[in-house]
């Protein structure tokens, strides 16, 4: 996709150097567009941390390619063995970040150490491919169900809620669930946007809302507790979300606060779907709320803000009470029966065994 009209990814390898791997920032995103130079694994493993970079598919891809970059040094199958398994505890929810590195790993343990950094940066650049094709392809299948309410309400906007990023940069082009939406707007579609702010570390307010107006998409940014009002009131056609892990029967664990949104799109009759790559698939786990492991970030990224003061200066405050603890769990995970359906880049399916067996036979042999 394009910042201020010139194409970018959100990783690529350096053209100039061929080994070191550039990302944008994303903890400085809205306010300036920063690009990171990684050149080993612990700089990958601080930018996942971080959360420079973030979203289920692009810490997929970083990793992989982290790998790479420690196999330049030390391919031997300890280090290959040891990196992996480093990079795997960086973040525990998306299982998009083990799907990335165990498909290294099944590429890279037969190549014979002499051959594997170069073996490393092949199977990364494929992952990284494989998820730009995957991520254009849910946008075509998710299309017709923004067309289908728009002939319902000819000359009217097309509302969808949105929650947290899952846009270009948190894959590595085009989004999951936004890419429907830029699709549906390039398109000629009358889409308009609500985005959930996403406190407490704002991915709709800061990146959702500066992606949609690097693009053109009109959009509105909401509280995260207004949207049951606008459902209310029937102003949201559709929610559409992304997913960090989906399970075999259709739960769907995603940002913080996707479960309200799922059960106050329930009391309102409003559809709610979930978009997904095969690569947040995890057919090994059944019950989603009892097995999916939730991220507990540190209690400061919800007692504080970061925010841009009126003279340009990006600030972080308290805004919580003096003294008050904080919680803070990253992830929640919405039931299957809250979920309208699936769109993958298979097509769509209902969120369930059958629906997911329907599109992934192979992954339903290997559950
Ligand atoms: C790519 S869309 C799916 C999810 O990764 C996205 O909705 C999300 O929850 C990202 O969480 P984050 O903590 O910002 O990495």
């Amino acid at each position: 996709m394009k910042i201020d009209g010139v194409p970018y990814r959100s990783v690529w390898v350096d053209p100039e150097d061929g080994w070191s791997v550039r990302i944008l920032d994303q903890t400085r995103l809205p306010w300036t567009v920063e690009i990171l130079r990684l050149t080993d694994e612990r700089q990958v493993a601080h930018a996942i941390k971080s959360m420079q970079v973030r979203g289920a598919p692009l810490i997929g891809a970083v990793a992989a390619y982290g790998l790479a970059l420690a196999l330049r040094r030390d391919d031997s199958d300890a280090a290959l063995e040891a990196v992996a398994a480093m990079l795997g505890r960086t973040r525990p929810t998306a299982i998009n970040l083990r799907w990335a590195l165990d498909r290294m790993l099944r590429a890279l343990r037969p190549v014979a150490p002499g051959r594997r950094a170069a073996a490393a940066y092949a199977a990364a650049a494929d992952i990284a491919e494989d998820d730009v094709e995957t991520c254009r392809r849910i946008g075509q299948h998710g299309l017709p169900l923004l067309q289908a309410i728009a002939a319902r309400k000819p000359g009217k906007r097309v509302n969808i809620l949105t929650h947290c990023n899952t846009g270009w940069i948190a894959t590595v082009d085009y989004g999951t669930a936004l890419s429907v939406i830029y699709q549906a707007h390039d398109s000629g579609l009358p889409v308009h946007v609500w985005v959930d702010e996403t406190r407490p570390r704002n991915q709709g307010s800061a990146l959702t809302a500066w992606e949609l107006g690097k693009h053109g998409v009109p959009h509105t940014v909401i509280a995260d507790n207004a949207g049951g009002h606008l459902m209310q009131h029937g102003e949201v056609d559709i929610v559409l979300v992304g997913t960090d892990r989906v399970t075999r029967q259709g739960d769907v664990a995603n940002k913080i606060g996707t479960y309200l949104k799922a059960l106050a799109a329930h009391d309102n009759g409003v559809p709610f779907w979930v978009a997904l790559p095969h690569s947040t698939l995890d057919m090994s786990v059944r019950d989603g709320v009892r097995e999916i492991p939730i991220e507990e970030r540190d209690a400061r990224e919800v007692l504080e803000t970061t925010g841009q003061t009126w003279d340009g200066r990006v600030e972080t405050v308290r805004t919580a009470a003096p003294g008050s603890a904080g919680l803070n769990p990253a992830f929640d995970v919405t039931p299957a029966r809250l979920v309208t359906g699936l769109i993958t880049e298979r097509g769509r399916c209902e969120a369930s065994e059958t629906g997911l067996r329907g599109l992934y036979p192979e992954f339903a042999a290997a559950a």
